[in-house]
């Protein structure tokens, strides 16, 4: 069965904020309310995290066009310069050829590239058109990306809730809340105290049985998330402790793992990248659950190689919170039990799309849960809405 080639491949970025590049919020949004990361050594950077500018990339949408006109598109974090390596380097790969080789396509957009590129903005705008490409074969073949995946091995997904107001995401039917952690070693034993006193309260309010958890975002060292992650989980219950040190610090999530109470789980990944960055992850036995971002981590294609290798290791992969690109993934995994929905409201105190406003048909957890004939719409089932401001800056 041939399909229709690749005819065009166009990178746009999206102007005015949001989307697939969701720290790009307004004022007084909880994303952006003194959260710890790495840059909180530096007073000035503490308040804020578009301060040292977490949202300087922008959203990257991809849109491939066949030669019949069906159009597949992804969106996801790159902004201008993924543009850039989207149509000067990667699009090269593409133009001609048949959606059915994506394996082939992606090898070649990573050993192409591997001289400059490995994770980061290169990988994410590698995951962008890789991500348009399932989307693309989705759409030609009239069938849900899950589906091309083996088919849902349970009837719904259940998600927990990343936001400020675990209580809420309680009340809103999720099974847990994870919190951004906002004091960083930089505040002492102060700012300790007042991590440990906001957790007591969220858990005061969401009673014991309630997941909680703790997103680090990178803040911190090994003594201080050590020393957090036993007063934590003894005083607090907590689940797990996130991405608590510096994406390349594998040896400190080895030891930090060997540290933590027995019971308290630690996960990291969503800034990691490729089979290669998460067999290191796993093969150093730094984590329980890894967190790889389907849109930054190298797209379907790769994150099939990571889930499998997780699996075989019997660690869980549950994506870092992508929208219906981890979705279609999660429900056909058994060791991907449960999925992130990030909180876009600025509250947050009620379920709003995550990519409002560039995709059209977004499904929504509804008491905590998205049923998997919610997916069954062809590629990943959402359109992208071309009533926002789309940019080409390197139109060919
Ligand atoms: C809430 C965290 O600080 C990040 O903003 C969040 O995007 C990410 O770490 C997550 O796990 O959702
Ligand atoms: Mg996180």
């Amino acid at each position: 069965m041939s399909l229709p080639k690749i005819k065009h491949v166009r990178a746009f970025v999206v102007r005015g904020g949001g989307g697939a590049d969701y720290h790009d919020q307004g004022e007084g949004h909880w994303i952006d309310d003194h959260i710890a990361t790495p840059m909180a050594r530096y007073p000035e950077y503490r308040a804020s995290r578009q301060s040292f500018g977490i949202n300087v990339l922008g959203t990257l949408v991809v849109e491939l066009e066949a030669e019949d006109g069906t159009i597949g598109f992804a969106v996801t974090t790159g902004g201008e310069p993924a543009a850039y390596i989207v149509e000067k380097h990667l699009a090269r790969f593409l133009e001609g050829r048949s959606p059915y080789e994506f394996e082939k396509i992606w090898d070649q957009m990573y050993f192409s590239t591997q001289y400059y590129g490995r994770k980061g903005l290169v990988i994410n705008a590698i995951s962008g058109v890789d991500l348009a490409l399932w989307d693309l074969l989705g759409k030609l073949r009239g069938e849900p990306v899950y589906h091309m995946l083996g088919g849902a091995v349970r009837d719904e997904l259940q998600f927990y809730a990343t936001g400020a107001r675990p209580d809420i995401a309680k009340e809103l039917g999720f099974i847990g809340g994870k919190l951004p952690l906002h004091h960083g070693p930089a505040e002492g034993l102060e700012g300790l105290e007042k991590n440990i006193a906001l957790l007591a309260d969220m858990r005061a309010k969401c009673g014991d049985d309630f997941w909680l958890m703790y997103d680090c975002w990178m803040s911190l060292d090994l003594d201080y998330a050590t020393r957090l992650a036993h007063r934590a989980w003894k005083e607090c219950g907590l689940k797990w402790i996130e991405e608590a040190l510096s994406p390349d610090d594998y040896w400190g999530y080895a030891q930090l793992k060997k540290n933590a109470p027995k019971g308290l789980l630690v996960t990291t990944g969503e800034h990691e990248a490729t089979r290669w960055g998460f067999r290191m992850l796993m093969d150093m036995e730094c984590c329980d659950i890894i967190q790889p971002d389907v849109g930054w981590c190298g797209g379907v294609t790769e994150l099939t190689k990571i889930a499998n290798y997780a699996d075989s290791k019997g660690v869980m992969m549950v994506p870092h919170g992508s929208s219906v690109y981890s979705y279609h993934f999660v429900i056909t995994r058994h060791n991907s039990p449960f999925a992130e929905f990030l909180m876009m409201h600025p509250g947050p105190t009620e379920v709003v799309p995550m990519f409002a406003p560039q995709l059209l048909g977004e499904p929504v957890p509804v008491n905590g849960r998205i049923r998997a004939s919610e997916l069954d719409k062809p590629g990943f089932g959402v359109e992208l809405n071309r009533d926002i401001a789309l940019h080409r800056p390197y139109s060919r």
